[in-house]
């Protein structure tokens, strides 16, 4: 059956999904097949690592990866990675040990969502599975990425940082918005009104971090705490302080400290005393996004500014070679998480937080100038990635970070004086480079499962090989959609009723199963890049299509900083 065929197949709601997976042949994003997209037919041709050839079938696809519920952080074994829930008609392994091949959720939803995003059966199983490890309750409690509709209520959702103050409304009170300011003498964590941890402590040297910084990173700056400003899966990222008074760099002053989070049993060595599966994941995600860091150069990307050890760039396997000097090493039983140094990246700080924060903030009453001018610098940002031969592969509002709040940008826009500097500097970064790839050509196809549910592509969710600049232009119109209709897109419709409820979201990307809904009667040239994005792959366009369309180019032609 083929992709549209099996659509249809979808539609109808008595055929019980059965759909298969393209047998995966690596569980490591490093070590995806290389598949060219050259056949004759046009269908890819995939070679084996011995070197043989066949052409994907869905015929050979054995497991259907819906309906797919993740659970933000894996309650396997403490893990703290994005888990994956098996496939129900798998024989159950006693522990399911999610595989890195598979789909990585990082999302943020309400705990409301969370729980209407569990289909009741499935948290009975999980609970079932891992009866002898955490309990379920205590999994959703912890989780803070889920979901799915775009405005939820800020208290129900603790862990989210709601907003970003500015640097002029949150610094001076802290007395580090002038450099004559006198600082507290005394440590000292308090909570802004917004709830976000505050650390006044600045006169030791506990907070003051020493980093290596680029070109050749063998010089070191130091750094001084302000605050938590984030929190992913994977890591927190805090504020901190330039205190060199003439930084290289003058937008280096303040700069966001990406502090790499070590999942629990990431040491853990298996029988044989070899590297598990899960630290050679982790170790090539956190590598594959520091080599790319070093090697981007855009506005409308993220910098890199330093690193607080530089094997971490030089080595492949940093915490395998760091585990490798850790003395703990001879006993194979024992976690050998102690001596391995944290991992701190360094990047740009961008003070306006994320656009999902920024538009729940504005309930979604993003004004259509601002989603364009947004829209067309996300779309410089993938141009020039794409044309570089990385595909991002989790490109969502979580990772477009804003340079300053919306409400500044607006009056920048706004005011004739300040409109230069508006056309002059850019607005957004894109951020969170952990599932990128590098290609060798733009005919070569990827295989690894890997992105966000809701703004992941049918390919990728049929498990075929896939064009990474296909999949990363959906997850554009899947973006695009959010700013003009503050919703996502293959939510539930509204007014749906309990049936279209309980549907999968992945029953309904598999079947292009959308609408427009506050835009529907509306005639906007935007609209377009939606409707030619969230469709087939034979038909959607590709990153030059949407960087050449109208509602682009009448933004990029006036920008003056690219
Ligand atoms: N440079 C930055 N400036 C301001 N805020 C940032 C910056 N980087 C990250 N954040 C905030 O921290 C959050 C988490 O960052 P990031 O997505 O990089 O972490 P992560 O561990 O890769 O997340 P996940 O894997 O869960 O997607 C972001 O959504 C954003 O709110």
């Amino acid at each position: 059956m083929n992709q549209e065929g099996y659509a249809q197949y979808l539609k109808n709601d008595r055929n019980k999904p059965k759909t298969p997976r393209l047998q995966q042949l690596n569980t490591n994003l490093d070590g995806e097949r290389k598949i060219q997209n050259n056949s004759i037919d046009g269908r890819a041709v995939v070679t084996s690592p011995q070197g043989l050839q066949h052409t994907p079938q869905f015929d050979n696809i054995q497991i259907f990866p819906t309906p797919m519920s993740y659970l933000p952080s894996s309650p396997i074994q403490g893990l703290g990675l994005s888990g994956i829930i098996p496939p129900a008609k798998q024989e159950k392994p006693s522990v399911y040990l999610p595989q890195t091949s598979e789909i990585h959720i990082k999302k943020r939803r309400d705990k409301v969502g969370a729980l209407r995003n569990f289909e009741l059966n499935e948290i009975n199983n999980l609970n079932n599975q891992h009866k002898d490890s955490r309990n379920l309750d205590e999994v959703l409690k912890s989780e803070h990425r889920i979901v799915s509709e775009l405005v939820p209520a800020p208290s129900i959702s603790p862990q989210r940082i709601s907003s970003l103050p500015t640097v002029g409304e949150d610094l001076e009170p802290l007395g580090l918005g002038t450099s004559s300011t006198k600082l507290d003498e005394s440590s000292q964590i308090s909570t802004d009104q917004k709830g976000i941890e505050i650390n006044k402590f600045t006169d030791s040297n506990i907070d003051i971090l020493e980093v290596f910084v680029p070109p050749q990173f063998d010089q070191t700056i130091k750094l001084n705490r302000i605050k938590q400003i984030g929190k992913g899966n994977f890591s927190v990222v805090e504020l901190y302080q330039n205190l060199d008074q003439k930084p290289s760099n003058p937008n280096a002053k303040l700069v966001a400290v990406k502090k790499i989070i070590y999942p629990d049993n990431l040491f853990y060595l298996n029988h044989h005393g070899h590297n598990n599966e899960l630290l050679s994941s982790f170790e090539s995600s956190l590598t594959r996004e520091l080599s790319v860091l070093q090697k981007l150069n855009h506005p409308c990307i993220i910098h890199l500014y330093g690193i607080n050890n530089p094997i971490f760039l030089t080595d492949k396997t940093p915490l395998t070679t760091l585990l490798k000097q850790n003395n703990n090493m001879s006993n194979k039983e024992k976690p050998t998480v102690a001596g391995i140094p944290d991992c701190d990246i360094i990047i740009s700080y961008c003070h306006g937080g994320d656009l999902l924060n920024a538009l729940t903030e504005c309930n979604g009453n993003l004004e259509t100038q601002l989603v364009q001018r947004i829209f067309a610098e996300l779309s410089l940002a993938v141009k020039y990635l794409h044309d570089n031969l990385i595909i991002h592969r989790d490109l969502k509002l979580e990772n477009i970070l804003l340079t300053c709040s919306l409400d500044e940008i607006k009056l920048k826009a706004n005011n004739e004086s300040e409109r230069a500097h508006y056309l002059n500097t850019n607005i957004i970064q894109l951020t969170d480079f952990g599932l990128c790839k590098e290609i060798d050509n733009y005919d070569e196809l990827c295989t690894a499962r890997c992105g966000s549910e809701d703004y992941v592509s049918p390919e990728i969710l049929m498990g075929v090989p896939y064009d990474g600049r296909l999949s990363d232009s959906w997850a554009m119109g899947v973006i695009l959609y959010c700013l003009l209709e503050d919703r996502l897109p293959f939510d539930p419709p509204v007014n749906a009723n309990i049936r279209q409820r309980r549907r999968a979201t992945s029953h309904r990307i598999a079947s292009f199963e959308w609408r427009w809904n506050k835009m529907k009667d509306i005639n906007m040239v935007g609209k377009d890049i939606v409707n030619n994005t969230l469709t087939r792959k034979n038909k959607r366009w590709d990153i030059n299509n949407i960087i050449e369309s109208p509602f682009v180019t009448e933004v990029t032609k006036e920008l003056t900083f690219i």
